[in-house]
């Protein structure tokens, strides 16, 4: 492979709106070729991108047929040369490159291409966000605001009154000075004193009242919005699910300072803001001149609160970013603290975590010098307005247009006017912290659910015959891999399927797909005659049953996590435990049933784990079987039991289909073999014709399979592979013999299914 040809590359960067300057790009280029000629073309490539100045670009080089074509445009290597290549609808493909007329493709004429991909940079979820498709949480946060408007003139009303008992306090200060003192007044000073504690009362009861207003609409609204966004991350696409814990979790308590922000600041663009103008009016009425001083005030405050919110934007991004990444680490390192200590890896957690932390410090303490610089500016700009309005009512007094009680009047007022600008400034700088709060929430929210909202779903009523996927491909979100590509295969009723391919085969995401737990990128599942998208997700998951790879155990007891649903009634619980070998566990526990499980399953055996998924599926009794590894973790007894436990309980009708790296304990029950590698069928067929070939590629001795269930009591050769024995009851109701059979290794099918 020749190195990337520079104006196809420019033309992919241009494709992908990243912008190179054309003559760095071309000095590099030349640079690379002169310095890196004999490295491999993707190495030169990154060199040269890099000397180029275009950082965190991701670029690799795969074969044709492991790219998603959603992912292009891409470079592709094809008759010894570097093509442009695009797909402008599905299933077309085009070529162009330098000095060649641009040709049309079908995706299957590129078999033999090689394809270079490049990503851009990373982009923040808010930039994502910010494309086109509103925003979402900010409406969800109104919406819940408005939702139950009756608090709304309450409150307004409460701090209408508030601040409108500022006026009798300036009028009393002003009688003061200006009729009781000159005077000695003393009966007036009683009136005007019991009329002020009359309204001091008032005022306590007015804010007290408010604050509970407040606090049980904002209490009440947390609730709705956090169920919300937690309801929505529960019916997330599972393909989509960002993959960092850290981003996710701070996804959804991001809302918390967002819905904060808008409850206060509601009020204050409804009353205080407002009022502060109305007392500027008031001031200016009472006392002249002394007004412009703090009309004067209020764009000044606003620039301070502009230029900080403009300062803080980069910072506040870096430093949500470096937080997020903290708190994934600090999952991993809770999660993995037994694999961080075996592997005496604690030193380089321990530097990650330093690396972030200091880095957050440094926005930090960044972010905090600006917000003090405002609030402290904004105080010392209140000071000098005081001042000032002191200096224009001297001078105001000598001009004969105030008098002396006038001017504390106005400072009083001004007191009022001041706070809620202090206040507005307040809110300009917390408004970029909530902003980007808001990104990512949408960045949540705007995931795919499983199901389109609104969206008109099927109830099928007849069980499904069949289970099968069309033209089917499948890749991550972001991702050019494309881990499925299988035009068409079909499970039909009754059969018995073992999925078998080497590590990173694509077994596990087929059995998620097949089970809608992914959605596929092109193509169908159908179950029985209705797309599986199109049904509802209570109707698919009573007829489809799937077991994990790793199962997962939530805190509570062994009861509700093998009843996860709920929906199972004990004596059937009590069966199904009796029947896996779970109710030992349970009998070892003076709680039986009831012993508590930690959080994330601690307290449990990896192969207790294991039952009690197995268990769940069990308890379901569901027409198609997807088990992924059922038996990964358990000793041969208990593997042969649940083998046994599957054949007495799938109905001659049901489907099964398991994945499995230990085929052979489950050969008496299987009635097919599929071979998946790299996404693709490489195998399928029945057992006596797929599994001979596998065993003699693996190196043991070629075995008799039952090709059909009535065959299956049909004694096996022991292989030179590892032995283990299984005691399992063959499907027909011949005796069950007891048969020592191989069972491949990973390792072993692997080598088995390289073609
Ligand atoms: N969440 C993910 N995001 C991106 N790629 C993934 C993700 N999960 C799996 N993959 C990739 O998908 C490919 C297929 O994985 P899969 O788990 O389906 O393989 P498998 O055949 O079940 O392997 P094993 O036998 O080890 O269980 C792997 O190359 C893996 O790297």
């Amino acid at each position: 492979m020749k190195p990337v040809s520079l104006p196809e590359l420019q033309a992919l960067l241009g494709k992908l709106r990243i912008s190179a300057n054309t003559a760095e790009l071309a000095q590099a280029h030349g640079h690379t070729l002169k310095t890196r000629a004999q490295t491999h073309p993707l190495e030169q490539l990154r060199q040269l991108l890099s000397d180029a100045g275009l950082k965190d670009i991701q670029a690799a080089i795969l074969p044709w047929r492991r790219l998603d074509p959603r992912r292009l445009p891409a470079l592709l290597w094809l008759e010894e040369q570097w093509w442009l290549a695009e797909r402008p609808a599905p299933g077309r493909i085009t070529l162009s490159r330098d000095g060649a007329a641009p040709r049309e493709c079908t995706e299957d004429a590129l078999h033999e291409a090689e394809v270079l991909w490049l990503r851009g940079p990373t982009r923040h979820s808010s930039d994502d966000a910010q494309e086109g498709q509103g925003n979402p949480a900010l409406r969800m946060v109104w919406h819940e605001l408005l939702r139950s408007r009756g608090w709304i003139p309450r409150v307004v009303m409460a701090t209408l009154l508030v601040n409108l008992l500022a006026i009798p306090t300036s009028i009393f200060a002003m009688q003061v000075y200006d009729r009781v003192v000159p005077t000695m007044a003393y009966a007036t000073l009683a009136t005007l004193t019991v009329g002020m504690l009359l309204m001091v009362g008032l005022d306590w009861l007015l804010k007290t009242l408010r604050a509970h207003i407040l606090d049980s609409v904002t209490c009440g609204m947390d609730q709705r919005l956090s169920q919300r966004v937690y309801e929505h991350l529960l019916r997330l696409q599972l393909d989509q699910q960002p993959r960092s814990l850290g981003t996710l979790a701070a996804q959804v308590g991001a809302l918390d300072s967002v819905r904060q922000f808008f409850s206060s600041s509601i009020i204050f663009a409804l009353v205080d803001l407002p009022f502060a103008l109305l007392f500027i009016g008031l001031i200016a009425l009472i006392g002249g001149h002394i007004g412009w001083v703090y009309a004067g005030i209020l764009p000044v405050a606003l620039l301070i609160g502009l230029y900080t919110r403009l300062r803080l934007r980069r910072l506040t991004r870096q430093q949500m970013m470096r937080s997020n990444e903290r708190q994934g680490l600090l999952v991993d390192s809770i999660r993995g603290a037994e694999s961080i200590r075996a592997s005496h890896a604690g030193w380089r957690f321990a530097q990650d975590w330093q690396k972030l932390s200091q880095s957050i410090a440094g926005y930090s303490i960044q972010q905090k010098s600006l917000t003090h610089f405002s609030a402290t500016t904004t105080a010392s700009l209140s000071t000098l307005a005081y001042v000032a309005a002191i200096v224009v009512g001297v001078w105001q007094v000598e001009a004969g247009h105030l008098t002396m009680g006038g001017m504390i009047a106005c400072s009083i007022l001004g007191g009022r006017v001041i706070a809620p600008i202090a206040q507005g400034v307040q809110y300009l700088v917390q408004w970029q912290q909530v902003s980007e709060s808001l990104q990512m929430v949408n960045g949540l929210l705007k995931l795919n659910p499983e199901r389109r909202p609104q969206q008109t779903l099927l109830l099928p009523e007849r069980q499904p015959e069949t289970l099968a996927v069309e033209q089917l491909r499948f890749a991550f979100l972001h991702s050019p891999l494309q881990l499925l590509n299988l035009p068409r295969l079909e499970f039909k009723s009754g059969e018995r399927v073992l999925l078998l391919g080497p590590v990173g085969g694509g077994k596990s995401t087929l059995l998620k797909v097949l089970a809608g737990l992914y959605r596929p990128s092109e193509g169908r599942v159908r179950l029985g005659d209705a797309d599986l998208w199109e049904i509802d997700p209570q109707i698919v998951s009573t007829q489809v049953g799937y077991l994990p790879q790793s199962v997962q155990l939530f805190k509570g007891t062994l009861r509700s996590n093998l009843a996860l649903s709920g929906a199972v009634s004990d004596s059937a619980m009590l069966e199904t435990a009796r029947a896996l070998g779970l109710d030992q566990i349970a009998a070892g526990s003076p709680q039986g049933m009831d012993m508590e499980i930690s959080e994330g399953g601690e307290g449990l055996s990896g192969g207790q784990r294991q039952l009690v998924g197995l268990a769940r599926v069990l308890m379901a009794r569901p027409r198609i079987w997807l088990l992924d590894e059922p038996t990964a973790s358990l000793d041969g007894d208990a593997e042969a039991r649940v083998w046994q436990q599957l054949q007495q309980l799938l109905r001659p009708e049901d489907i099964l289909i398991v994945s499995t790296h230990r085929p052979m304990a489950a050969m008496p029950l299987a009635t097919r073999v599929i071979v998946l590698q790299q996404g693709q069928v490489s195998r399928d067929g029945r057992p006596d014709q797929v599994m001979p070939g596998l065993m003699a590629r693996a190196g043991g001795a070629p075995i008799t399979t039952p090709a059909t269930p009535s065959a299956a009591a049909a004694p096996q050769q022991p292989s030179a592979l590892q032995l283990r024995q299984v005691r399992v009851q063959p499907q027909t109701a011949t005796p069950a013999p007891t048969t020592s059979t191989p069972a491949a290794t990973p390792d072993a099918m692997a080598a088995q299914t390289q073609e």
